[in-house]
């Protein structure tokens, strides 16, 4: 292909992402849910009325937007208002996607899965007062999240290169779930979900030196992260790659 992306090479993008995910996870789980950090008010932040991680998020990410992050278009910002754009020198990073795929942005999705629906199933009960170093946790794995989700705009672009008539009729058409139908693969899904279940295992897992065979222990349960891909994940990237279809001819 012309500008070098094949399916092959994204999916194995896909592939290394799900370390980072894991281990994100497993990051996280040293700490119980530590809840005041989700609590409005809780902090005492001159000038602001929001949750802990809230604040966390937003000044993260107006530092990252000032050294270049969102410049990329694998980055998407949890809270996009008042983004002051990049002082470095332009990169010049390669815009391999249609530019009308800049608007998509599911974070808001993604936050709300993320506190509602995983973190009540990994996070022990309890409050350890460490609250700092839970927000900068919850931060690495919504990130690393967002950024496979949103990965779901360069998946969709080359399978678009690859069969444009294909493609080209059902998006004229905006027919939704013919695309749907289309760019899913199920026996690729069954071999992610297979896959972390076992990087849970492999990562997650106790390592002692005198090694009996003790029930083994794993700090994230490889059930969750296998669930998390199969019920969230990989519904939601490909719902981006819809999105990002629908508008591809734009
Ligand atoms: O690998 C692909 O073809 C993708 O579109 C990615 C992905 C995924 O999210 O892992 C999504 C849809 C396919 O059914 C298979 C896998």
């Amino acid at each position: 292909m012309a500008d070098g992306l094949t399916l092959e090479c994204v999916r194995e993008s896909l592939i290394r992402q799900e370390d980072t995910i894991v281990f994100s996870l497993i990051e996280r789980s040293k700490y119980p849910m530590n809840s005041p950090v989700y609590v409005e008010g809780f902090a005492d932040i001159p000038g602001f009325t929001g949750s802990l991680v809230e604040y966390v998020f937003r000044k993260t990410q107006a530092v990252h937007s000032t050294v270049g992050r969102y410049e990329s278009q694998e980055e998407h910002p949890f809270f996009p208002d008042n983004l002051l754009p990049s002082l470095l020198p332009s990169y010049n990073h390669p815009k391999v996607l249609h530019p009308a795929g800049d608007a998509i942005n599911i974070n808001t999705t993604i936050w709300d899965m993320y506190f509602n629906q995983l973190l009540p199933l990994f996070a022990t009960e309890g409050d350890d007062g460490n609250y700092a170093q839970t927000a900068a946790c919850d931060l690495e794995c919504l990130q690393a999240l967002s950024r496979r989700i949103h990965y779901g705009k360069y998946v969709a672009e080359v399978k678009f290169k690859d069969s444009p008539d294909d493609y080209g009729t059902l998006i004229h058409a905006q027919d939704r779930d013919a695309l749907m139908k289309l760019l899913t693969y199920e026996a690729i899904e069954e071999m992610v979900k297979r896959r972390v279940e076992k990087k849970a295992m492999a990562f997650g897992q106790e390592v002692t030196l005198n090694g009996t065979d003790k029930e083994v222990k794993y700090k994230v349960d490889p059930f969750v992260v296998s669930r998390l891909y199969v019920e969230w994940v990989m519904p939601l990237t490909k719902l981006v790659e819809v999105e990002y279809l629908l508008c591809r001819l734009d």
